[in-house]
């Protein structure tokens, strides 16, 4: 099994010269976040950290793209902090400015798969960044070498179980998914804060409607305590490395049955 490394960058913002011909438009900067190990610059240039796995974090098998969409303040750089760094920080919430990637490597039934995650911003003044990302997401992996790259992208849709507003704007983030990105995308809908049990007002239920009507696999989660966050990245890893090697379909990995099987709920796991 070949082995490729990547280059020595493991994140940030999108380079000048990226791979993603018609992500060049704005420049691509943001000043900071509320949640520690995203390693933030004085110049606001999110900055490359250290793999949670170490130099043999460097190494991989095949190397896919994952996209956290959603409006803001749902936690999309939460969730990805708390998978790559295993941390949460509460406090002043500092919007992404444009978009930002970090890489993780998984070991998915032997096979290291690495994540290329782009956190994108929620915020509408750059909604025309993100819809550039979904466009060329199918392409190359920023930086990677261009073998065993697979070319297919996943996007996980974040809403805030704690703000109705995220959640009713589903539908059109929805929308924008089937106009913007390719009709085979991996997609999955997570309703996120789940810590936040006073303050909920979206049931579970409603997301698990919205999903079912949409045809998604769908998951609560909390960046804050860490519910179900690495599982919702499992299971697109999962996904993407069956969509790639197209196994036999007595074997082929289910991500609805896997999500609902391996799903823990909001009251089972409090810190
Ligand atoms: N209680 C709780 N707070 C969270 C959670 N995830 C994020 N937050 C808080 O919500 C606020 C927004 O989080 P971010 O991750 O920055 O939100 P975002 O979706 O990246 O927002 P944009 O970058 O503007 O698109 C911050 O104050 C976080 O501390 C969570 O799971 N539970
Ligand atoms: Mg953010």
């Amino acid at each position: 099994m070949s082995r490729k490394k990547t280059p020595k960058s493991k994140g940030g913002s999108a380079p000048a010269t990226s791979a993603l011909p018609a992500a060049n438009g704005p420049r691509l900067v943001r000043p900071g976040t509320a949640c520690p190990g995203s390693k933030t610059s004085p110049n606001g240039l999110l900055q490359q950290g250290r793999s949670p796995l170490g130099s043999g974090g460097d190494f991989y098998d095949v190397a896919f793209k994952v996209m956290l969409v959603g409006d803001s303040g749902v936690g999309k750089t939460c969730l990805l902090v708390r998978f790559k760094d295993g941390a949460f920080l509460a406090g002043n919430f500092i919007s992404t400015v444009g978009i930002d990637f970090r890489n993780k490597v998984l070991n998915v039934d032997g096979t290291k798969v690495k994540l290329q995650i782009w956190d994108t911003a929620g915020q509408e003044r750059f909604r025309s960044v993100t819809h550039a990302y979904y466009r060329d997401a199918h392409g190359e992996l920023v930086g990677m070498q261009p073998q065993r790259i697979g070319a297919m992208l996943s996007l996980l849709l974040l809403y805030d179980v704690t703000n109705k507003a995220s959640f009713d704007s589903i539908q059109a983030w929805l929308a924008e998914i089937q106009e913007y990105a390719q009709h085979d995308v991996v997609l999955m809908l997570l309703g996120n804060k789940v810590d936040s049990a006073q303050e909920r007002v979206v049931k579970r239920e409603d997301g698990e409607k919205l999903a079912k009507e949409y045809g998604l696999p769908f998951m609560e989660t909390s960046a804050k305590t860490g519910l179900n966050v690495d599982l919702a990245f499992t299971a697109i890893a999962k996904e993407l490395k069956q969509r790639s090697t197209k196994a036999p379909s007595e074997h082929r990995f289910r991500l609805h049955d896997y999500v609902r099987r391996e799903g823990r709920g909001a009251f089972c796991c409090r810190p």
